[in-house]
């Protein structure tokens, strides 16, 4: 998880109606600069867009998000995902995980799911949802008893803050659907996602 986490320091979180779409819009995220997509599980096509992405777009790495459930961890295995995001901290999605082979980001929000987390070997979380759950103030409280840990939040991040999250030292990267706005994906707008994505990459707001 460390080495596609270093990949890209912000993560586009993406719901995708319509599975056509979705290798335009892999590559117009690509070519802005960002290379990680994690497509959400929240939409019928969702399997489907992952699928298409990884079949028609290999130079970005596509993972599946939203799993709340272990059944979902082969199905997006099978589709082509990478690696696997979840909002919450589950045994069941852990363990189908690893039986899987694939690296799951988990969702955690308090310290004692951080000790969960930690007592099963992760070290690297997302944290979700982020700014409702504390933001800066809880990563920099977290960041004493759990030195080693490093956050992916996400919930909440957005342009105008991501570079306040990216400069505390135990958040290497930051997760958002601000990339990818609904209308814009709709209308097929992928000059404009490119916009944004080449914002994220280069650190501007
Ligand atoms: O679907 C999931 O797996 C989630 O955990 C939630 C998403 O990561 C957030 O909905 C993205 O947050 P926003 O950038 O505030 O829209």
């Amino acid at each position: 998880m460390q080495a596609l986490l270093a990949r890209s320091p912000v993560i586009p979180v993406v719901a995708i109606e319509d599975a056509a779409a979705a290798p335009a819009l892999a590559r117009a995220l690509l070519a802005g600069g960002l290379s990680v997509i994690e497509v959400t599980l929240r939409t019928d096509d969702a399997l489907a867009a992952v699928a298409a992405i990884a079949r028609d777009v290999p130079d970005i790495t596509v993972g599946a998000g939203t799993l709340t459930t272990a059944g979902q961890v082969d199905a997006a295995r099978d589709a082509g995902a990478r690696f696997l995001v979840s909002p919450g901290y589950s045994d069941a999605i852990v363990e189908a995980a690893e039986h899987a082979g694939l690296s799951l980001l988990p969702g955690v929000s308090t310290a004692t799911e951080l000790m969960r987390a930690q007592a099963d070997g992760f070290d690297h979380v997302k944290f979700f949802p982020a700014v409702p759950s504390g933001g800066i103030g809880a990563l920099n409280a977290f960041s004493g008893p759990f030195p080693a840990m490093r956050f992916c939040p996400t919930g909440g991040v957005h342009s105008g803050n991501y570079l306040d999250f990216l400069q505390l030292p135990n958040v290497p990267c930051v997760g958002g659907s601000w990339l990818t706005p609904a209308d814009a994906v709709a209308a097929g707008d992928w000059s404009h996602i490119e916009t944004l994505a080449a914002s994220a990459a280069e650190g501007r707001r």
